[in-house]
């Protein structure tokens, strides 16, 4: 039987004291093989980006076991954990907070290889020309910095530094969510494209329904910090289950019936 790439098995989280703390995530348990993509869908406060840190090794879990590759990452050494965050690359909501505003692009750009290691120079500066290929950037832009980019310009490089290590599985955490409507299907066909190319995983984490629609193989509806529902997105999204799918299905201006069709032809 193959083997999940990444596996949550009952995870739960809280924070603060047991009087006064709050359960952010309840017996969370998903598979995620190599290869597909899966979308991560919930309002705010649901315990998203929580799942990812803990994924990150930046929270542990109070109960249960994040495994990749069958390995318990908590457990996992200093190098281990290193070669984890070559294999687990993540993209945020903000390049802006967390591109470095003292590199320019090229630097940015190369700073993975560096760290990651086993690039000579030479190969180096060949990766960073095809990756800013690859996300649609122009060569002129490899010696600004981050304020001189765009939003849209910045969350591209912040892509370009994701996958330039050849990682399995590339979390997006709202990654679109500060971009007007235009650039969010651009570079949601770009996402869709890369991933044909490159052959990583995705947990592509959303409030938006249309975006998982788009992009996700598979789908799990998150609320409160349970997983409400979750399976092949076209089947969830077609006839889901749990009210709260339903309802984020109502938020997008469609019934349940025919929203799948709908949502992909308003995309
Ligand atoms: N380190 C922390 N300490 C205390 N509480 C935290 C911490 N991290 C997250 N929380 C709380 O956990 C809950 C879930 O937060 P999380 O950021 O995971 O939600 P989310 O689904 O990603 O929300 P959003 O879509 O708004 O980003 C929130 O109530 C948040 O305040």
């Amino acid at each position: 039987m193959t083997m999940p790439l990444l596996e949550f098995k009952g995870i739960c989280k809280g924070f603060g004291s047991a009087e006064t703390g709050k359960q952010v995530l309840d017996q969370i348990s998903l598979k995620i093989y190599a290869g597909s993509s899966w979308g991560l869908v919930g309002g705010s406060g649901a315990g998203k980006t929580t799942l990812a840190n803990l994924i990150l090794g930046l929270e542990k879990p109070d109960q249960g076991q994040i495994l990749f590759r069958g390995q318990d990452v908590n457990l996992f050494s200093k190098v281990e954990r290193h070669l984890l965050h070559k294999e687990i690359q993540v993209i945020w909501q903000d390049p802006m907070m967390y591109l470095n505003p003292f590199l320019k692009v090229s630097q940015l750009m190369e700073e993975p290889l560096i760290c990651f290691g086993g690039w000579p120079e030479p190969e180096r500066r060949q990766k960073v020309l095809h990756y800013l290929d690859l996300v649609e950037l122009d060569k002129g832009l490899l010696e600004k910095r981050p304020h001189e980019l765009s939003g849209g310009q910045c969350q591209r490089v912040a892509m370009a530094r994701a996958i330039i290590c050849g990682p399995t599985l590339v979390i997006l955490d709202e990654a679109l969510s500060g971009l007007d409507a235009d650039l969010q299907a651009r570079i949601l066909d770009l996402l869709k494209r890369l991933k044909q190319e490159k052959e990583f995983s995705y947990l592509f984490i959303s409030h938006d329904l249309r975006q998982v629609a788009w992009l996700c193989s598979d789908l799990a509806v998150l609320k409160e910090g349970r997983i409400r529902e979750m399976g092949p997105t076209g089947q969830v999204l077609a006839h889901p289950t749990d009210s709260y799918t339903e309802k984020l299905l109502a938020c997008t201006g469609q019934g349940p019936a025919k929203s799948y069709d709908g949502l992909l032809k308003n995309m």
